[in-house]
């Protein structure tokens, strides 16, 4: 659904002043989201002023088009097994916090050590610098705002990348063709990730045949690789919660739902590495069965 929001002159004065001045977008957004701005709103309004000055195109007016949800979100609970352990195949995972909002689960022994390890071998020699999806375009970009290395992984590439589809999809009960290939991270010091939310924002083209290929991002899982002797932690601003990067346990949290909801608190960065490295694997979970750009759609 679309709505029309007024823009004040004097944001899009100061969003265009900073561009300007080389601010990264993503770091307006979040001033914007300090102040209270809702996510989406923020990112519209950024998005626009920034692809007005790419383009040399005409300011955006006192208003705004924006994809916008007004209804609250209507949170689901995680499909993720009951109690404080639970065995998945071959491994028991011990449960070390649960979140209510977004739906979150804090876990240990969902990897094993040495499984921790070879995923790290397998992709030190194909690291290239990240991208992210571009807010304005929908195309991948190099962005300055996520400074980490990375790569992803085909689906069920190797027998190790199958068995974890297949354990992410146990303890999701989201089916493994739903996931994305799994991306891997690594963060020299100094290396972070600026607040942004993983759903795409319908808010462009390549977006909207992205959702419409394979539905929205639903939920995303990341596995801490190594110990991280400073910084590097996984922080939730909206709701004041921050995940210690520690070797072997892992975080999943939800922000899709089934009425097609995206949850704005899901909003997260990774604060910047103050000592050593990181190592983090991100599965980006879809509602639908996942379809990459330019594969054929049977
Ligand atoms: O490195 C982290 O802790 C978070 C990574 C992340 O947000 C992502 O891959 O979407
Ligand atoms: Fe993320």
């Amino acid at each position: 659904m679309s709505i029309t929001v007024n823009f004040a002159p004097e944001v899009r004065d100061w969003i265009a002043h900073n561009l300007r001045r080389g601010v990264e977008p993503q770091a307006l957004i979040q001033e914007l989201v300090n102040r209270n701005a809702k996510p989406e709103l923020a990112q519209a309004m950024v998005g626009a002023v920034a692809s007005a000055l790419a383009h040399g195109g005409p300011m955006p007016g006192d208003t705004l088009e924006i994809d916008a949800d007004d209804a609250p979100y209507r949170l689901e609970p995680l499909r993720v097994p009951e109690g404080a352990r639970f065995r998945l195949g071959e491994r028991e995972v011990r449960v070390l916090a649960r979140l209510q909002r977004p739906a979150g689960v804090l876990m240990s022994g969902l990897l094993s050590t040495a499984e921790c390890e070879a995923l790290i071998a397998l992709a030190r020699p194909r690291l290239r610098r990240s991208t992210v999806v571009d807010p304005v375009t929908g195309r991948d970009i190099v962005a300055g705002h996520r400074s980490s290395d990375g790569m992803f992984f085909l689906p069920r590439e190797t027998p190790l990348i199958a068995a974890l589809e297949d354990r992410v999809a146990k303890l999701t009960g989201i089916p493994a063709e739903n996931g994305e290939g799994l991306q891997m991270l690594h963060y020299s010091a100094g290396a972070e990730s600026t607040p942004h939310v993983d759903y795409l924002q319908p808010g462009n083209e390549a977006n909207r045949e992205s959702i419409a290929r394979s539905g929205q991002r639903v939920g995303t899982l990341l596995m801490y690789l190594n110990d991280v002797p400073g910084g590097g932690e996984t922080v939730f601003p909206q709701i004041g919660y921050a995940v210690v990067p520690q070797q072997g346990q892992s975080f999943y949290f939800e922000y899709g739902n089934r009425f097609g909801q995206s949850d704005p608190l899901s909003l997260h960065a990774a604060a910047p590495v103050t000592a050593g490295e990181k190592w983090v694997a991100t599965k980006w979970i879809r509602s639908r069965r996942f379809v990459p750009r330019g594969a054929a759609q049977d």
